[in-house]
């Protein structure tokens, strides 16, 4: 079974799902690509860069301006859900709890304004060649520098309790 066909199966057969959105600003200063991290000041995921994102609410017209008003609250600026370019899917599970995330990533290059600290992140530009994989959710190094690249990505990751331990992960690159 591929890690597409996994991931299919997981989210057939979940109980509960709930979506979330996780979005990568990234752009070229001077010849050098970089990426714009946050990091996360309170609840799920405090103390670690991440790229930006949340639920999905159901007053969202779309997935993907569901991933543009999180940019907006989290990192003060302004990105249209047209210009998110679908990145692909991860899945969350976490042993003894029922609920499976679904989340949709996105990279989005175009945006207006100046990422400013909000109460949720503290924003930071990154070269790609020095982020801070270890403060970061220890799924992402599997799977950031294949977006990065330029592929899209479908992978689930399944955690112990403790939020930080993976016991298993499955992972599909798709090439661009
Ligand atoms: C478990 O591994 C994870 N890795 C990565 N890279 N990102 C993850 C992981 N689990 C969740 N995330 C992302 C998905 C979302 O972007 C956030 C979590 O969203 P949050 O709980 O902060 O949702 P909000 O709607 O912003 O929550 P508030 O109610 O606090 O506004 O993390």
């Amino acid at each position: 079974m591929s890690a597409t066909q996994h991931v299919a199966s997981t989210l057939q057969n979940a109980v509960i799902i709930k979506h979330y959105t996780l979005a990568f600003l990234t752009r070229d200063q001077n010849g050098c690509n970089e990426v714009l991290l946050g990091m996360k000041k309170r609840g799920f995921g405090a103390g670690k860069w991440n790229g930006f994102g949340g639920k999905v609410e159901p007053s969202d017209p779309t997935v993907a301006d569901a991933a543009a008003r999180e940019m907006t609250e989290e990192a003060n600026i302004t990105v249209h859900g047209s210009d998110m370019q679908d990145k692909g899917t991860l899945v969350f599970t976490f042993t003894g709890k029922p609920e499976v995330m679904h989340v949709h990533v996105y990279q989005v290059t175009k945006y207006s304004g100046i990422p400013t600290e909000t109460e949720e992140m503290r924003p930071q530009w990154y070269q790609y060649s020095a982020i801070p994989y270890s403060s970061m959710w220890s799924d992402d190094k599997y799977w950031l520098p294949s977006l990065l690249e330029g592929h899209k990505i479908i992978g689930q990751f399944d955690f112990d309790s403790d939020e930080a331990k993976i016991h298993h992960y499955v992972l599909d690159t798709i090439e661009h």
